[in-house]
């Protein structure tokens, strides 16, 4: 039996139609916008509410320390990217940190991809002039093409439904991927093997040989690694466009209740989280696992209102802070921030982006980030977790499984002249596979060192 919808909470789903929303593109043809909206609310939903409630308990897990959530994938995915070579080298490179991390933390990861729906962007500005000519910035392939011509950058609508069409590919081949035996533990820890025996990153064999041992050690007990064959995979994005998020919303059969079906869990992006904004109240009135970023401005006073708004019922997982606070800064900046949430009692899953408060510009004039800075964040939200008694909880990290050189530094030493060997990216820089691995191993150590 199905349980309806009360009327009051469907036509809360349109209350943010009437509030300030920011970063939304300007449409030009809103007949087409509403045609695209229409097609999208007859869709089917790309995920099912049940396993966005299998999320809500595993970052429930994460807040008191039973769980470390590894979430990582492109800063824009593209339409173009959506190919099988791509999805499986994120997907591999995600799995093999986790694995690595699931051993230094002694702790299951909950895995997740900036994946099957990365679409939009929010940008620092709203045109891009090159040459003297100025056009709408690139806002993400759910809105805009990256070419430089007034067509590429005219938003149109048909790109949503577009999106939908490739997130679906996306997860689809996720799904196949993650249980269908791609993800062996077995064959993952041969991965990073492989990655160990390169002379480059021989300071990480001694962990992989510890990995090692112990499966040796789990197999002579009988583990089933038959069983370890599959694993849970979620998806997610940033909860921008809220045209897109508010047509895949769909009313969960077994409890009346409202879920956004386009990903398992949702963020709001640091510049759209006022609390009487759009994006808040939208988010507000979904059940699914939810996130908000937090910058180095973040008062505990916004914290603790944003826990008022999203999570008013205190729900272990419901609601996740995700801070990038830049290295510079974390040490300072996130400190009053637990101390003053800690000191309410109430649950949240505390997670680091250690990519957003680290972007520069190098002077080859590409936007980057120093592979030493991103490391630094984390070990300063680590520190501040200890100092202040409260739980690291996960790392949130751009990276790709790929070979680009976007991010300076690593053990492979990229530098300033080396970004444009392959700098691919369409808006920030990400860890490359090498890059993604090297930052697990790192993480791996300093959880153990602790
Ligand atoms: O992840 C995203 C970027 O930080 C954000 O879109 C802003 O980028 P911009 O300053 O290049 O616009
Ligand atoms: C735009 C992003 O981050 P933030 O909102 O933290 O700036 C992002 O995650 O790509
Ligand atoms: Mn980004």
């Amino acid at each position: 039996m199905s349980v309806e919808a009360d009327p009051k909470v469907l036509a809360g789903l349109d209350a943010w139609r009437d509030l300030p929303s920011r970063q939304q593109p300007t449409w030009p043809d809103p007949v087409a916008l509403e045609r695209a909206t229409t097609d999208l609310a007859a869709l089917p939903p790309l995920v099912f509410a049940g396993e966005a409630d299998v999320l809500t308990a595993h970052l429930a897990a994460a807040g008191r320390g039973e769980a470390f959530l590894l979430q990582g994938g492109d800063c824009a995915e593209t339409f173009a990217e959506a190919t099988a070579d791509n999805i499986r080298n994120k997907i591999k490179t995600i799995l093999q940190m986790a694995v690595v991390l699931t051993y230094g933390g002694s702790l299951p990861v909950v895995k997740m991809g900036r994946m099957a729906g990365q679409y939009a962007k929010p940008r620092s500005s709203d045109d891009e002039t090159r040459d003297g000519v100025t056009l709408p910035a690139y806002r993400g392939d759910a809105v805009n093409a990256h070419d430089f011509t007034p067509e590429a950058r005219e938003p149109d609508p048909g790109r949503l439904v577009e999106a939908y069409n490739r997130a679906a590919a996306t997860l689809n081949l996720i799904r196949a991927f993650t249980t269908g035996g791609f993800a062996d533990l077995r064959r993952v820890h041969e991965w990073n093997r492989g990655f160990t025996a390169n002379p480059a990153y021989a300071r990480y064999e001694e962990v992989a040989a510890e990995i090692d041992r112990a499966m040796r050690f789990m197999a002579a007990c009988g583990a089933d690694f038959d069983a370890l064959r599959t694993v849970e995979f979620f998806a997610s994005h940033e909860a921008l466009l809220l045209d897109y998020e508010r047509s895949l919303t769909r009313i969960d059969s077994r409890t009346g209740t409202p879920y956004d079906c386009s990903a398992h869990f949702l963020w709001i992006g640091e510049r759209t989280r006022q609390l009487d904004g759009a994006h808040v109240d939208f988010l507000s009135r979904v059940r699914n696992p939810i996130g908000v970023k937090l910058g180095p401005t973040t008062s505990a006073d916004d914290a603790l209102a944003l826990m008022d708004r999203l999570n008013p019922s205190d729900v272990p997982g419901r609601l996740t802070f995700i801070t990038r606070m830049g290295a510079g800064r974390i040490r300072d900046a996130l400190p009053p921030l637990l101390e003053k949430v800690t000191a309410s009692g109430r649950p949240v899953t505390w997670v680091c982006d250690p990519m957003h408060g680290n972007t520069i510009t190098a002077s080859s004039g590409f936007k980057t980030r120093r592979f030493d800075d991103v490391l630094d964040e984390v070990r300063g939200f680590f520190e501040s977790h200890r100092a202040v008694g409260s739980v690291p909880g996960g790392l949130h990290v751009e990276l790709t499984g790929d070979d680009v050189t976007e991010v300076l530094g690593g053990s492979e030493a990229i530098d300033d002249e080396g970004l444009a060997r392959r700098y691919e990216t369409l808006v920030d820089p990400r860890l490359n596979h090498q890059q993604s691995l090297e930052l697990a191993f790192l993480v791996a150590e300093m959880i153990r060192g602790s």
